[in-house]
């Protein structure tokens, strides 16, 4: 596997998401797991956020304490659809990141990213970005949603999905050797359909119940 994939093999994470694959979890539940993931990949995805230190009282003394030097310089990009699941969380960890959207959806017989939606924060090219989406298969989306925020010029991209397929990251890699990858797993293959095998299904539509 490339060095620029980093699989987040938590033990909290890879039950949850065995019960996320299941074919019998329902909506509600699938929608819950994926929200405790994605606070769980954030704690690893943002290990390395830099600290600032602020003179704070306590109710005993006083302290030079850590805080996130640039929390408000971090843009979270989710692809539609089913990105906004790992959207959702990561917001409740870093409230005060700002939000792009990049809407997507993949050609059934091209398999290649339809582009419907793009909205970022206009100063990007100051700010981090980590874009999210469950799903890395073809390695098609994650390649057009990379393509289309280098034009916009951010300070670095980092992209956290929860499943990839070798295919697809070898796809990815080729076009973008400069993007970190984190993953909670790593599958077996694609199938004919461009589904990751054993994978989970459709993300989006078990996210939002349209199957
Ligand atoms: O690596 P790829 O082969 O491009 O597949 C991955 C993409 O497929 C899914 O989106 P989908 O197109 O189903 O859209 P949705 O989220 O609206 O359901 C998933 O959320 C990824 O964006
Ligand atoms: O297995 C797959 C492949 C692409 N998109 C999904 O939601 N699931
Ligand atoms: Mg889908």
């Amino acid at each position: 596997m490339s060095a620029k994939v980093t699989v987040i093999d938590h033990p909290l994470i890879q039950h949850k998401l065995t019960l996320m694959r299941q074919t019998q979890t329902s909506t509600a539940k699938f929608r819950q797991l994926l929200k405790e993931i994605g606070m769980l990949l954030a704690y690893e995805v943002t290990r390395d956020l830099p600290l600032k230190y602020e003179l704070i009282e306590t109710p005993i003394a006083k302290m030079n304490a850590p805080v996130l030097a640039a929390e408000k310089k971090i843009v979270i990009i989710s692809i539609m659809r089913a990105g906004q699941g790992l959207l959702d969380s990561i917001l409740e960890l870093i409230p005060s990141a700002r939000v792009g959207h990049i809407g997507l959806y993949r050609d059934p017989t091209t398999r290649m990213a339809i582009e419907y939606y793009f909205k970022v924060p206009q100063d990007i090219e100051q700010r981090d970005v980590l874009i999210v989406d469950p799903m890395l298969a073809t390695g098609n989306s994650a390649v057009a949603a990379v393509d289309r925020l280098k034009e916009v010029n951010p300070k670095s991209i980092k992209f956290l999905c929860l499943l990839a397929a070798p295919e697809g990251l070898k796809h990815f890699h080729e076009q973008h050797p400069d993007v970190q990858i984190y993953t909670a797993a790593v599958d077996e293959r694609l199938d004919e359909h461009g589904y990751i095998v054993p994978g989970l299904g459709d993300a989006g539509d078990r996210l939002y119940g349209t199957l």
